[in-house]
Parts: C-alpha cells; structure tokens; sequence
C-alpha cells in the first residue's frame, strides 16, 4: 500500500547546522508512528516540514501522493484541511473559551455560521472526552491534560485523516499522560486516523505506537516495530530503550498486556 506520507532525502540546515541530511520516512495509513531522537535531532523540524510550516532546504515530501513543495496556494490550503496538527503547549487562544476556540477553524475553513460552528465544537470537545460544562471555560480555568484535550478537538475539527503531535504528553502528571495515550489509541481506532506523534515519552511509545522512527545522524536511522527498535545496537537506542525508564516503560506495558483492566488479577 502507498504510504500516506513520503518523505525523501529531506535537507534542512539553518546557516552551518546540519539537521537534517537525506532523511527518508514514510507515514502509513491508520498508523501510529513514534518519532524519537536525541534533543535538537530535529524531531519538530520534521514534523514542521511536512505540515508546511518550514520549507526544507533539499528534499520531497508527499502527502496523498501530492508533492507539498509543488502545490498552488489553494491546493495547499485544501491539503492542510486534511490534517490536524497538535503543537507543544496546546496553543489555544488565551482570550476564547473552548467552543469558540475549537470554532475557528470550522468558521474560517469551511464558512459554518458562528452557532453551527460552536454547536459541532461542543461535540469535538465531546469527543475527546471533556464534559459539556468546560465548553465554555476559558484555557487559564482548566488543568492541562484538559487544555490538552480542548486542543485535540481543536486539531479533529476538520474531521482530519493525519494528526501531527508534537509532544502532546509534555507536561502532564503520570495519569493524565496515561489517559490521553489511551484517548489516542480510541481515537485512531474509531475514526480511522494516521497518527505522526513526536515524543520523549517512553510510556506513551509502548502505550501506543505501531512503529518508532529514530532520529539520528541527521536522518532516520530505524523505523520498525518498538521491539525491533529497542533490540537495535545504536548507543542512542541503547541507552533511551534499555536504561532504567526504558526497561521500566516495557515492564509496564507487559503489565497491561497481562492485566488489561489493572485490576490486581
Ligand atoms: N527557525 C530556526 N532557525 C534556526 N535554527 C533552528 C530553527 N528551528 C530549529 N532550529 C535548530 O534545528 C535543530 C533541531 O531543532 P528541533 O526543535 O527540531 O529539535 P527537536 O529534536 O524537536 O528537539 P527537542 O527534543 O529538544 O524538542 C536545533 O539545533 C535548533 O536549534
């Protein structure tokens, strides 16, 4: 099957730093791809290059089989409406409550009227599993994992096929994490979504990624299945997937395979 994303010996270099050199990914359909790397690897230059945000200094990338680089301004715009992207930080408007923040993108994408526009917002933010009553909280009255979650709805608005997360679990205590890995999962399942997640997240990887791409040397070194990633001799790997919060976010998830309902049987 075609992937749903290509990249292709994508450049990226800002005066003499070198970030990315032939790098290649592919992105498949209904997946959930890790993206880990070192700090400063260029894990958020990736995803900042293939959503468009950051034109690469060399390379190809192609989204539904459509060349990003090449598309006319409107071709492009139509593109982005199908996906979602999710940045560090959440970046809601401070100044909006929830529905009116998932709203925008509904009003100025497709022209929904504000009420429709607010009307389907309630059920984005729904779906992600916040009550009726935050859609009309401001983000400075909630919790993050729930700013988290108003910003998920935000990212589906558009009923996207690719969500882009840029360290969607950076910040959030130990249960929040865990539950939004678990939103993610059920998302993907129920709606069909591609899923490109960068994270340091060890937990969130064995929690749900299909496959882990390993930013190294300026360029994906593996993209395979978590074990395979981990058996790797990369130092890197080595040291990220077998050091104490590597083996610890294993043991765990062997846990929950056990015992998928943790109830202590
Ligand atoms: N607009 C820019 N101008 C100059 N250098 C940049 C720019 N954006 C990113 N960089 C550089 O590119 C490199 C990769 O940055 P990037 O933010 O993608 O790393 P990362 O892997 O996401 O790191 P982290 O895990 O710390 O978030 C860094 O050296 C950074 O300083």
């Amino acid at each position: 099957m075609t992937p749903i994303i290509q990249v292709r010996e994508l450049c990226n270099r800002f005066g003499d730093n070198v970030v990315h050199l032939g790098l290649d990914l592919d992105l498949r359909r209904r997946e959930i791809l890790g993206v880990v790397g070192g700090s400063g690897t260029g894990k958020s230059v990736l995803l900042r290059s293939i959503v468009g945000l950051h034109r690469p200094t060399y390379g190809q990338i192609r989204i539904f089989g459509e060349n990003l680089l090449t598309l006319s301004p409107p071709e492009r715009s139509k593109l982005e409406q199908r996906f979602g992207v999710l940045f560090q930080g959440g970046a809601l408007f401070t100044s909006l409550n929830l529905q009116e923040n998932v709203a925008i993108p509904l009003m100025e994408h497709i022209g929904l009227p504000r009420a429709e526009a607010e009307k389907l917002a309630r059920v984005k933010l729904a779906l992600t599993g916040l009550p009726a009553s935050a859609a009309r909280k401001y983000p400075s009255e909630l919790s993050g994992g729930m700013v988290k979650r108003a910003s998920l709805a935000r990212a589906l608005a558009l009923d996207p096929e690719i969500l882009f997360l840029d360290e969607p679990t950076a910040g959030l205590d130990p249960i929040g994490a865990a539950a939004f890995d678990q939103l993610l999962v059920t998302l993907r399942n129920a709606l069909g979504l591609t899923v490109f997640l960068v994270t340091h997240d060890l937990d969130t990887l064995y929690a749900t990624c299909d496959r882990v791409a390993v930013l190294s040397q300026q360029r994906v070194i593996i993209a395979d299945t978590l074990e395979r990633v981990a058996a790797n001799p990369d130092p890197w790997i080595q040291d990220y997937f077998q050091g104490p919060r590597g083996r610890a976010a294993s043991q765990a998830a062997d846990n929950d395979r056990a015992n998928p309902h943790g109830d202590g049987n």
